[in-house]
């Protein structure tokens, strides 16, 4: 595929050596030049209003050029029968790899090693065809190579690494469990060391997850006799190991979403991730894949607004068009001021995270904000299509639907309000102790 080349040779796989020489584009996209002061003068371009462009290196805007064309000319034909059907075509995960879009901040192990703000920007073109295509590209990016990348052997990176960046291998996080999802301490599976096989037993059942149903690698988390959460990586087909699909969602249809229970499946020791011990181990994954969704949800918004104002340009009522009218106008202003405040924080945090300096505190602002953000955002925007806003032509409804489940997995809404409010205060409100 063409598409898949260019994105390879100057696009991602090109991209650390452009990122690390910090070519920043000069100027926005759209200036016309002031004769008498000879200095570019601004325009305003609703559809880049705080000129997010200018803040981009040339090759963070050719990667998401590249994905954007693959996300509408690929991605965006497919999902409505998807949506339909709560089908998940494998296929895609194959053509991301090819695009190299799968893992790619990890240097090395055939993944291309871009900046967080290119990853990000990879995220909101995905979303704003589909949430549910984005979450199964951030599991396999952040949730599963990611904590085999930090936490792994040499041996388990070369092993999974290069075969999960092209999508030959589909991968899923088990963390939430049916009686332990915002907190997760509480885990009930566990893993028992056997020595005389060098084996882990691993028991107890993981819900909600996504992928689950399509995986061939598993990363469970576990409670080990000493009471520390490890990781351990599952193979498809493991004696002991299901992973039924969930049924009915009417949310992220177009994702497969599972079960993953294990009945004494015996993981080799060496499939446990020796890097990291405690909560902090699915914790770091999270923060990684909070960020994206942070990105990803407003590139949904994006669409909504999109749509929503040229429905409203070309749908005329009592004489007019309804984009003629104020309170249609000041919904898409305030739509237009929030993903764009919004996106200006992505991109700050996306460049302190590349520099060390990103918290998980700012992570959860982010999540939260734009979660919430966007979905009251599709909402306006259903409205403003009346009745044909129910209708999944127009598209809207389906990322109604998809943003309240993406407000609520990784942290919800609230969950997110308790961690920044601890930070506040110094009072953590989780519990009662
Ligand atoms: C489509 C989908 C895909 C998912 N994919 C994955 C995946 O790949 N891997 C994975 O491990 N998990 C996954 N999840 C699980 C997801 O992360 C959890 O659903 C989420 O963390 C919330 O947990 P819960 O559903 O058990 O809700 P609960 O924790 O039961 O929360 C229910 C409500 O109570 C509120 N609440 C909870 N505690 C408090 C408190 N102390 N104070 C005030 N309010 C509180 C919450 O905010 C929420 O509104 C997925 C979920 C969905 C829906």
């Amino acid at each position: 595929m063409a598409l898949s080349r260019s994105l390879r040779c100057v696009g991602l796989r090109a991209a650390p050596q452009l990122y690390r020489a910090q070519h920043f584009s000069a100027q926005p996209a759209t200036h016309i030049v002031d004769k008498k002061k000879d200095v570019p003068k601004a325009k305003f371009d609703w559809r880049d209003a705080l000129n997010l462009e200018s803040q981009l290196t040339e090759d963070e805007i050719m990667i998401r050029d590249a994905f954007r064309e693959y996300c509408q000319e690929k991605l965006m034909p497919r999902i409505k029968e998807a949506n339909r059907h709560e089908k998940f075509d494998r296929a895609i995960m194959s053509e991301m790899g090819d695009m190299g879009v799968l893992g790619p901040t990890i240097e090395g192990y055939g993944c291309a090693g871009v900046s967080s703000v290119a990853y990000g920007l990879i995220a909101r073109e995905v979303e704003r065809v589909d949430s549910a295509y984005r979450s199964a590209m951030s599991v396999q990016s952040s949730l599963v190579m990611y904590p085999i990348w930090d936490f792994g052997t040499e041996e388990q990176r070369l092993k999974y690494l290069p075969k999960l960046a092209k999508g030959e291998l589909v991968g899923c996080f088990g963390l939430t469990e049916p009686n332990h999802g915002s907190d997760p301490a509480g885990m009930e599976t566990r893993a028992k060391y056997i020595p005389s096989d060098k084996v882990y037993l691993l028991s107890g059942s993981k819900t909600w997850i996504t992928n689950s149903p399509i995986a061939d690698v598993v990363v469970v988390w576990a409670k080990c006799e000493d009471g520390h959460i490890r990781g351990f990586i599952m193979e498809k087909g493991m004696k002991g190991l299901e992973c039924p699909k969930i049924q009915g969602k009417f949310s992220l249809r177009a994702s497969d979403t599972g079960m993953i229970l294990m009945d004494e499946v015996p993981v080799p020791e060496e499939n446990m991730l020796p890097g990291v011990k405690g909560l902090k181990g699915p914790f770091s994954c999270l923060n990684n894949a909070r960020y994206g969704i942070a990105w990803g949800a407003l590139g949904a918004a994006e669409f909504c607004l999109d749509a929503s104002r040229s429905y409203t340009l070309d749908r005329q009522q009592f004489g007019r068009p309804l984009a003629h009218t104020q309170l249609v106008q000041k919904k898409m202003a305030d739509a237009l001021t929030e993903i764009s405040l919004g996106l200006q924080g992505c991109v700050h945090v996306g460049r302190l995270k590349d520099q060390g300096k990103a918290t998980p505190e700012m992570i959860s602002l982010l999540k939260r904000n734009s979660c919430g953000k966007s979905l009251d955002i599709a909402r306006a925007c259903r409205d403003m299509l009346g009745g044909n806003g129910i209708c999944d032509e127009y598209h809207i409804v389906r990322h109604v639907m998809n943003l309240e489940a993406v407000n609520t997995y990784e942290g919800t809404h609230d969950i997110h309000a308790l961690i920044l409010g601890r930070a506040i205060t110094g009072l953590q409100a989780f519990s009662a102790n």
